[in-house]
Formats: C-alpha cells, sequence, structure tokens
C-alpha cells in the first residue's frame, strides 16, 4: 500500500503554492465570497481509515457533488423506470445547458447535468411535500456519512432561488414536454437546497464509501445500493460526472468522479478508496482547478485509476 499520509500531506502542501487556483464560481452569490486558497483533501480506505490534509474538516457546498446522491435516492424510489424520463450519455455540453432538449423532446442526456438532475429531484418528490423530500436527501447522506453534522446552508439555498433563472427556464422547458409532474418552483426547491448541502471533505468522503464498496455502507454492513447500481453509478461519473470536461478527468485522473460548482470534488477508486478534494477555484468548465490536479497527483503516486492493470 502507497504511504498514504505522507501522500496527502505532499499533495496538500504543493496546492497551498500553487499559483494557478481557478476562480470561484460567481454566479451564486455566497460561493463567490469563498476564499481561493482553501485547498482540503480526505481519502478513506476500504478498511475505514482516514487520510486527511489541508482544510478537510471545513464545510463547503457539495452543489453537483449532491447529484450523485440524489440520484442514488431516485433510483431507489423508482428503480430502473427513471431512464425513460433521464438519459445515460454524456453531453459535451455544460452543466447548465438547455440545446440538447429541444431536439431531444425533453428528456435530459444524463441524471449530473442540471436538467436530468431537476428531472430527479420531481421523482424525489414524488407525492411528497418539498420539506420532506429534502429532509429525506439529508437524512440519507448523514446516514451514509455517520455523521449527522451535515447541514443544508439555507443562505446558499436562497441564493439558488433568487438567481437561478437558467435553471428555472430548464425545468419549465421540461414541464412543456411533460418530463417534470410536478411546478417547476416545488421541483426547484428540492434541486437547490441538495445543491445547498454542507459538508467537509471528510464528510464526502464517508458518504461516497457505498460506492467503493459494492454499495454497502461499511458502518452498518447493510446494502445502500445493489453491486450492479453501484457499477453503474460510477460508470456514470466517469463518463458525465464533469459535463464537457469529462473525457479531460477521465484522461488525466482516470477515476469515477463527481464536481460541483463549489469546488468539491468526489472521487472512487472501487474496492480501494473513497476521495474527496476541494478547492474553490474552478476552471472553464466549471470543474475545481486544483481538485483535479490534486486527483492526477494522488492517482499518480497510487496507481489507482482504474485504467491501470491490475
Ligand atoms: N455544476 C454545479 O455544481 C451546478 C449546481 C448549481 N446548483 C446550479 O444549479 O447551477
Amino acid at each position: 500500500m502507497p504511504d498514504l499520509a505522507a501522500i496527502v500531506a505532499d499533495i496538500a502542501a504543493e496546492m497551498a503554492a500553487a499559483p494557478d487556483r481557478g476562480t470561484p464560481a460567481s454566479y451564486i452569490p455566497p460561493l463567490a465570497a469563498v476564499d481561493p486558497a482553501r485547498f482540503g483533501i480526505a481519502i478513506v480506505e476500504a478498511d475505514g481509515t482516514v487520510h486527511a490534509a489541508g482544510d478537510a474538516d471545513m464545510p463547503f457546498s457539495i452543489q453537483s457533488v449532491s447529484k450523485v446522491f440524489a440520484l442514488t435516492l431516485a433510483l431507489g424510489a423508482v428503480g430502473d423506470q427513471l431512464w425513460k424520463r433521464v438519459g445515460r450519455e454524456p453531453s459535451g455540453s455544460a452543466f447548465n445547458s438547455i440545446v440538447q432538449l429541444e431536439t431531444e423532446h425533453g428528456i435530459p442526456r444524463n441524471p449530473f447535468l442540471n436538467a436530468g438532475a431537476i428531472v430527479v429531484s420531481d421523482i424525489l418528490l414524488g407525492r411528497h411535500e418539498p420539506r420532506e423530500a429534502i429532509g429525506e436527501m439529508l437524512r440519507f447522506v448523514r446516514n451514509l456519512a455517520g455523521d449527522d453534522g451535515i447541514f443544508i446552508d439555507e443562505a446558499v439555498a436562497r441564493a439558488e432561488q433568487e438567481t437561478g433563472f437558467r435553471n428555472i427556464a430548464l425545468a419549465n422547458y421540461m414541464r412543456a414536454f411533460g418530463n417534470l409532474h410536478h411546478p417547476a418552483e416545488r421541483v426547484l426547491g428540492v434541486y437547490f437546497h441538495h445543491c445547498a448541502l454542507a459538508m467537509s471533505c471528510r464528510q464526502l468522503a464517508l458518504a461516497g464509501r457505498y460506492l467503493m464498496a459494492g454499495g454497502r455502507n461499511p458502518d452498518t454492513g447493510g446494502s445502500v445500493v445493489s453491486a450492479r447500481r453501484a457499477r453503474r453509478i460510477n460508470a456514470l461519473m466517469l463518463t458525465c460526472g464533469h459535463y464537457d470536461g469529462s473525457g479531460e478527468f477521465a484522461f488525466r485522473v482516470g477515476l469515477p468522479g463527481k464536481s460541483g460548482v463549489g469546488g468539491g470534488i468526489l472521487a472512487v477508486a472501487p474496492g480501494i478508496a473513497s476521495i474527496a478534494v476541494w478547492s474553490p477555484g474552478l476552471n472553464e468548465r466549471g470543474n475545481s482547478q486544483l481538485g483535479t490536479l490534486a486527483l492526477e497527483r494522488l492517482v499518480h503516486r497510487t496507481g489507482w485509476s482504474v485504467f491501470e492493470p491490475r
């Protein structure tokens, strides 16, 4: 086993000194206020050992990383029926793009685009009130991480509600095609709140353990999803988790990963580790600049890329 304690310390030191840190997202006002000097990394190994460095215990807005947990819950609720309303192909488009929706009849390309995640939120809403669906999501993530300290940042959710005109457009556009079953405001209430989950790298890496462990929660031994479903979620993360930067991420890192505009990335080395990195500065595709670089360094030193011969 590589010396992970030394590796995370080296990576954190390198990232602290990195000159080119990208730019924090500004279209959600509270995200623009986050210090670009921040960097955190946490790795949970299959045996439960945790290695953390930098700002690994500072909560940040996980944003689109939450789409992985929302998808997992929605698949639990409706099973493979979900795939009638959401595709499984990379889009090659930006996370908030509307272009393909017209020609593809309101069916989003994948569940990690904003449009796809909004359909997933519609499914989570089911017969509930938005408040209940949000509560269910929060309980789910707390349970996965084994940590009740995880919370939803209401200021972030409110800011998105006030400025999320594109998401409002996406939701209404899909409703026009019949692919949203509830009113747009109610669905977006769920979507904005799960995007506003605040978690530290440590909490996020713990929450992602089921994806490295064949669908099982190592705390309880219970099954979160079947092994097949965990494998499929990992496949979607690899092909679609970084939007139009997914090819580049696979090329540089080679792990299933999901990014968010808060600067977090959850990455999975199946059977080996669940990894979370965070640095708020983004590259031109809206993915964490240093988070990606840190994972590239990690994979270089550990050989954890899924494309590495085992
Ligand atoms: N890529 C992201 O993290 C985007 C999520 C953000 N909540 C949005 O809807 O715009």
